[in-house]
């Protein structure tokens, strides 16, 4: 007879809450107790989700599911048991009770409303991405200060002026916000986002951003992840040298 692995446990409740959680990316988030980094990996869970779902695949091992998602099954294990999500021993996890499980979650469950500020190389590359409307991410609105942007058609909005923002996210019910502007208007924008309700905000910009404990800030920068992509790349090949002066 199969034995659980885990007691199975009734899903837990599905209050919705932002993916990060504490204003500078550290700690647990208030609601739920997960841990900041746990929640970091759920949308790298989702996708692997996503691969055995293209193929029917009903249920997956937590050594498959973690091997896919580059992490270590014990790690993998725990993650999810912050969800209530337990494997069974010999069967492993429903793809579909997972997937549902992670995206309530993340909010992912839920119509989330962005605007994007500053409509430039980077604000039109993220409003063309099909990625934000299939996770349940609607762009509502977009702002910019330059007058040869302003009233122009970008990803089937219309650009309105910064001057209009704190109307325009009223107007759009935007919970959400991407700042993609120069660092040295990102401040002033994010006080201003913060007036005006916003919940949650994904800078771009190469600036440190204070904002209220209420909201949510998360920093992109992809210079960063390829300094820690050098670093280890470094640390495998000096390891891989010493590896051939040492059999040598
Ligand atoms: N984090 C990352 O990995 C990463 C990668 C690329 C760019 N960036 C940063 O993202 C930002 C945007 O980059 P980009 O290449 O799109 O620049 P860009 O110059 O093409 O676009 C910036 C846009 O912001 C607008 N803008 C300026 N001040 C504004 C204000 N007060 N209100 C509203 N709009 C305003 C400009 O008119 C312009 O359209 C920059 O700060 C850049 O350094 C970050």
């Amino acid at each position: 007879m199969s034995q659980p692995e885990y007691a199975e446990l009734p899903a837990v409740n599905t209050r919705r809450i932002a993916p990060g959680s504490a204003a500078d990316g550290s700690g647990i988030d208030e609601i739920r107790g997960i841990p900041d980094a746990t929640v970091a990996r759920l949308p790298v869970y989702l996708q692997a989700l996503g691969t055995f779902a293209a193929t029917d695949t009903e249920t997956v091992s937590s050594e498959d599911l973690a091997e896919l998602a580059g992490v270590g099954a014990a790690k993998l294990r725990k993650d999810l048991s912050y969800l209530g999500s337990y494997g069974t021993r010999g069967v492993g996890y429903s793809v579909g009770r997972l997937v549902t499980q992670i995206s309530e979650t993340l909010g992912l469950t839920l119509d989330w409303r962005v605007v994007i500020v500053g409509v430039g190389h980077l604000g039109r590359a993220l409003a063309g991405y099909s990625g934000f409307a299939s996770r349940g991410f609607s762009v509502v609105g977009m702002f910019d200060v330059d007058e040869s942007v302003v009233g122009s058609s970008v990803g089937g909005l219309t650009v309105r002026d910064a001057a209009e923002l704190e109307a325009g996210i009223a107007e759009a019910q935007a919970q959400l916000a991407v700042l993609a502007v120069p660092a040295d208007a990102a401040q002033g924008l994010c006080d201003k986002l913060v007036g005006a309700g916003i919940h949650g905000i994904l800078n771009f910009a190469p600036c440190v951003l204070q904002v209220p404990a209420h909201v949510q800030l998360r920093r992109v920068d992809l210079a960063t992840e390829l300094q820690i992509l050098a670093f280890h790349a470094g640390r495998r090949e000096a390891a891989d040298l010493l590896a051939g002066k040492v059999s040598s």
